[in-house]
């Protein structure tokens, strides 16, 4: 269970995160909807720790999150993976070891300095990249695949991670519909294995496609937790307000207006079934 309990950040005067209270349990897919600059991004930082709280506490598990240090924080990013909206791999670097950078934290940093990869690593890879049905490119240089290829690679580092978690910041706001939903599938799949997944989107279909739980915010504060079914228009009026519902609805690039590719790969279980809050 992740608890995220009064928590605030700042920066400078400007308050991105206003005491935010939420508690996401093991297994939901989660998807956080929002104008720009509603603190969204902001949010999945201070779960990842790639910033910091000004106030409050992050806790998984028992485990204090807001406040971890040295190696125990590099650990609860190996948890927590994250992907981002530009893919982040290294573009000069084959695929396959750009998938195998996700054992970063877990790795001897000399050997990381080498890069040398163990023959189960190595397979390892290998498997997360047919996971992803992306195996082909595993020695190309991941400058030369499209984007929608490069955050399935993104995505299969993540894998790489064992992670509980993981966090993705509009993680298809890149990509055209079709690539979208490929990823967003993943995405799905991965959930459906049991690891919470909590992305960040910017229109309302996608969320609604793919997340049984929709957090909305706005200015900073959530405004919205429920179900897509109790996202009516007036609620999504609360969330993007009036001008910003064109801003939701027309995004029809970066948004996956159809219904998802394919139904998830494994049955759910009690244990990874998504609950509405
Ligand atoms: N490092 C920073 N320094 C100063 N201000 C910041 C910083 N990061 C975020 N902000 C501000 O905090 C607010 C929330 O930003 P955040 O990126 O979290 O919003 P968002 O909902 O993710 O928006 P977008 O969809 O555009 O990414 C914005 O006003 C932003 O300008």
């Amino acid at each position: 269970m992740l608890r995220i309990s009064k928590v605030t950040r700042r920066f400078g005067d400007k308050t991105a995160v206003d005491n935010v209270n939420l508690e996401i349990a093991d297994g939901q897919m989660v998807g956080i909807i929002g104008r720009s600059g509603a603190g969204k991004s902001t949010l999945l930082r201070m779960i990842n720790r790639l910033n910091d709280v000004s106030s409050g506490i992050i806790d998984f598990d028992g485990l204090e999150v807001s406040s971890l240090r040295g190696q125990a924080l590099r650990n609860w990013q190996r948890d927590c993976a994250m992907i981002f909206q530009q893919f982040n791999l290294v573009p000069r670097l084959d695929v396959i070891t750009n998938v195998m950078l996700g054992r970063l934290n877990g790795r001897n940093p000399l050997l990381n300095l080498l890069q040398i990869f163990s023959a189960d690593e190595q397979y390892e890879a290998l498997k997360a990249l047919e996971r992803l049905d992306i195996a082909q490119t595993a020695t190309q240089w991941a400058q030369t695949l499209s984007g929608g290829q490069q955050q399935r690679v993104a995505i299969a580092r993540a894998l790489m991670q064992k992670p509980k978690l993981i966090l993705a910041d509009e993680p298809i706001a890149s990509l055209d519909p079709r690539n979208a939903q490929i990823v967003m599938d993943s995405l799905r799949d991965i959930n459906a294995e049991g690891i919470t997944v909590i992305t960040n989107l910017h229109t309302l279909d996608t969320a609604r496609a793919y997340c049984q739980r929709i957090i909305g915010m706005s200015a900073g504060r959530v405004v919205f937790d429920g179900s897509p079914d109790e996202l009516t228009t007036d609620v999504a009026r609360a969330i993007y307000g009036a001008d910003g519902l064109k801003e939701a609805f027309s995004e029809a690039m970066t948004s996956t207006s159809l219904a998802p590719l394919s139904a998830p790969r494994l049955p759910r279980t009690p244990t990874n079934a998504q609950q509405a809050p």
